[in-house]
């Protein structure tokens, strides 16, 4: 069975991706983790991140690999761990403009793809494009400042900077952003992260 987990940056993707997923006894697959590593891997190699020609040869030539692991996912180049550094502000400021190439989309959706099921699988277009096949498929949102105050006890900054960030990203990332017709819509704000995975849990079909 694959799991669909769309939704707005922030809004507890990958948190209740992880809780759905342990409950099953399955994996979960962040594919916003393949996005981010294709733009440290391009900001490290200081390309223009608007050119995909010259992205795509670099991330050919630099073979990542996605651990899809229900506690946490990690991404790989050779035997370099990556993860640790996938959640900067500085990949967070050019992650949607990489997203945005479809030539780098067909990278990370090939891999996605190639993956063994059952799965959760979290990000932004798992239930409209890459598994549009999946058994039940779930979006998540929550107002702006909600996830930003959640954001911020994750990170050093400020509410308000981190909201403005936000809400440029989910502005850039519209486009492959919206709710497949048969995904269940969840405001996660009035909710807490286990009521959230619960109200997953209680509406999946019985296998
Ligand atoms: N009701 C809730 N639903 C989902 N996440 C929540 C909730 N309350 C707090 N959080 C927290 O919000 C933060 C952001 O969640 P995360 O899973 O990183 O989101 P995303 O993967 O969408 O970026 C995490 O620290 C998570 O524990
Ligand atoms: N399936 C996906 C997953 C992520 N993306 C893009 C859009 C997001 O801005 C970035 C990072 O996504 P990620 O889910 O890791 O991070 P946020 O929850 O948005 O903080 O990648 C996408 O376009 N399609």
């Amino acid at each position: 069975m694959i799991v669909t987990i769309d939704g707005v940056a922030a809004s507890g993707k990958s948190s209740v991706a992880s809780g759905v997923a342990r409950a099953l006894g399955v994996p979960y697959v962040s594919s916003g983790l393949l996005y981010r590593a294709a733009t440290l891997l391009g900001q490290q190699a200081a390309l223009d991140l608007r050119e995909v020609t010259g992205l795509i040869s670099h991330l050919q030539a630099h073979a990542l690999r996605l651990e899809p692991l229900s506690e946490g996912n990690r991404v790989w180049l050779g035997e370099q761990d990556l993860t640790g550094d996938l959640h900067s502000t500085q990949v967070d400021r050019d992650v949607s403009v990489v997203a945005a190439h479809p030539e780098v989309r067909a990278w990370v959706d090939e891999q996605l793809r190639a993956l063994p099921a059952p799965f959760v699988a979290e990000g932004r277009d798992m239930g409209t494009n890459v598994f549009p096949q999946a058994a039940a498929k779930f979006y998540l949102t929550a107002s702006p400042r909600v996830r930003a105050e959640r954001r911020a006890h994750e990170r050093p900054e400020d509410v308000a900077a981190i909201e403005a960030a936000l809400v440029e990203r989910d502005t850039l990332d519209t486009t492959q952003s919206a709710p497949a017709e048969d995904a269940r819509v969840i405001d996660t704000g009035p909710l807490s992260l286990q009521g959230v995975i619960e109200t997953i849990l209680s509406t999946l079909p019985k296998k």
